[in-house]
């Protein structure tokens, strides 16, 4: 990467103006000439490694209003230092795909995601996701996975890094995550949009953010300032919360396309669960559309229209669009089918209420048995959802065991109660592995097995190391026991 002038960089005047030869916001990664960017976060002041980075060769500092002068030689405040970091990084690394498009929602993110890169390579698209299961760029049938696993919206750095690196590589379209935490940390404020959607906003990581109303109002962010005006805001009108994006983004100067059942502009008319998925009967600003969807669940269907509002607000031919859709896969971990055992079983990454209560839903009808569900709640995130996941796992399946879900630095025993108190007759087995090996050994005939929480994860986070462990493995290693 070539050398950018700092006055380039932050697009204002500074009193030196150095030749920067990298941007972040991680002290560790400061080289000769970078532009070290000090955030005051969660855990640490990054200020407070201003020493470090100068020692490193830091050529400037951007920092916080409020920094004293003196810290640094070259100090630039800004009074959103996050988004000024982003804007930095981006025109640092220069190129994007040409269509970048995000979505935001409690849950369905990833799906989305993950589907608008497989329409796009349906249609000959050079295309990639970017989110929970990483970087992965798609060409044709061929994917490839170009990030590991990590967060599910990358700090601004590496988000400008990898959308330069995609750019570089050919892809022209992208489908990004927007996770609340992302759009509050102003980690994709350097991303031009082209589009952007809403799946649903439902309980979740009221830890950080406090309440639902701010938790709804970092969601609304993508909308009232990332998206440009004039773009298309791609709404599910079948959520509570439709109202609001829909008022907010008419006051931001953006066009709304409905997605659903209640959706004006791409309506789902019929749903007809079919044995290789569900038949879709859709109206699209007046034109009908058969669509043979080859996944299960209303949820994926809902996903599968946000999906393609997305492309066809990024400027696709809705017919196409449709029909590229009768050849998705599911997001991996997702309502994922494990092959053995007397009846079915799934992985699928329900990590809250709502999640737990709409899969529960969609494999209800599935069971001619019983519907048994494994399932924990995460330590260091939201514990009000931990009593209501318990709540709706004792209500909608027929056995509940309560087992372990990351409990990262918290005592697993004390989130299994939390959760036990919304389920005080579910069984509680805190090894996750025991956890599936029962749930499998008591399995019948038309019996649904459900391992709920923890998806793709390739490991348990327990007193913050990671052992090795995946569901899948695990469960389809259990029903080969009980074979
Ligand atoms: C609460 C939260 O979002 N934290 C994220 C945030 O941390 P932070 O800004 O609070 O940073 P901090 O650790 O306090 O450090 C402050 C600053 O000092 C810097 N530092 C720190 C140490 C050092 O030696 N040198 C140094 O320069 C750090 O780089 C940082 O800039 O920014 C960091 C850098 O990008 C992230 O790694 C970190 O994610 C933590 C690990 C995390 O667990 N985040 C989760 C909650 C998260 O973001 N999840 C969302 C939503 C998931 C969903 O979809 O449901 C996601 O997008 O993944
Ligand atoms: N539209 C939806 N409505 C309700 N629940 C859903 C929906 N889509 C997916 N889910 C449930 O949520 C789980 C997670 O889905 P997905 O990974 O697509 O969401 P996400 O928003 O990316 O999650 P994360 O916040 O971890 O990034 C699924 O396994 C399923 O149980
Ligand atoms: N993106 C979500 C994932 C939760 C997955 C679940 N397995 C857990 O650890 O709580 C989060 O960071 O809250
Ligand atoms: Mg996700």
């Amino acid at each position: 990467m070539s050398a950018v002038r700092l006055s380039d960089l932050l697009r204002r005047d500074v009193s030196t103006d150095p030749m920067i030869t990298g941007v972040t916001a991680d002290s560790r990664k400061v080289g000769a000439g970078s532009l070290f960017v000090a955030l005051p976060g969660t855990a640490a002041d990054g200020r407070a490694f201003i020493p470090q980075a100068l020692s490193q060769g830091a050529a400037a500092v951007l920092a916080p209003q409020d920094t004293p002068e003196g810290l640094a030689p070259l100090l630039v405040r800004s009074g959103d230092v996050r988004r000024a970091y982003a804007l930095a990084a981006r025109s640092f690394y220069g190129a994007q795909p040409a269509t970048c498009v995000a979505v935001t929602g409690t849950n369905g993110k990833t799906s989305v995601a993950a589907f608008c890169r497989q329409i796009w390579a349906a249609l000959g698209i050079k295309a990639a996701s970017m989110g929970t299961l990483g970087v992965v760029a798609q060409s044709g049938a061929r994917t490839e996975a170009l990030t590991p696993p990590g967060l599910t919206s990358p700090d601004a750095g590496d988000a400008a890094r990898l959308l330069a690196a995609l750019a570089e590589g050919g892809v022209t379209h992208l489908a990004l995550e927007a996770s609340s935490h992302g759009i509050d940390q102003r980690r994709l404020d350097g991303v031009t949009l082209k589009a952007a959607a809403f799946t649903n906003l439902t309980q979740d990581h009221l830890d950080y953010h406090g309440d639902m109303e701010a938790y709804r109002a970092a969601k609304l962010r993508l909308f009232e300032t990332l998206l440009p005006r004039g773009r298309t805001a791609v709404l599910n009108a079948d959520s509570d919360a439709y109202n609001a994006f829909a008022a907010a983004s008419i006051m931001s100067g953006l066009g709304v396309m409905g997605v659903g059942e209640r959706g004006r502009d791409l309506s789902l008319i019929e749903r007809r669960a079919v044995p290789e998925g569900q038949r879709l009967i859709l109206d699209v600003r007046g034109d009908r559309h058969d669509v043979l969807l080859p996944l299960a669940g209303a949820f994926q269907a809902s996903n599968a229209l946000v999906a393609a509002g997305l492309c066809i607000a990024a400027g696709e031919d809705a017919a196409k669009v449709l029909h590229a859709l009768e050849k998705i896969t599911g997001a991996a971990g997702r309502l994922q089918r494990v092959s053995g055992g007397r009846g079915e079983a799934y992985v699928d990454y329900a990590h809250t209420p709502d999640g737990l209560e709409t899969v529960l839903k969609a494999l209800r009808p599935h069971a001619t048995g019983r519907l048994i569900v494994v399932f924990g709640a995460g330590g260091d995130r939201d514990k009000g959802k931990r009593p209501l996941m318990g709540e709706i796992a004792g209500r909608l399946a027929d056995v509940a065991i309560v087992t372990d879900d990351n409990p990262r630095s918290e005592d697993p025993a004390v989130i299994r109660a939390e959760v036990r108190a919304g389920c005080p007759n579910a069984l509680e087995i805190g090894d996750r592995r025991a956890a599936i090996r029962e749930a499998t050994a008591m399995m019948r005939d038309g019996d649904v097995v459900v391992v709920a929480g923890k998806g793709h994860e390739q490991g348990q986070i327990v007193a913050g190391v990671t052992h090795p462990f995946d569901d899948a493995t695990e469960l389809a290693e259990a029903l080969r026991l009980d074979a």
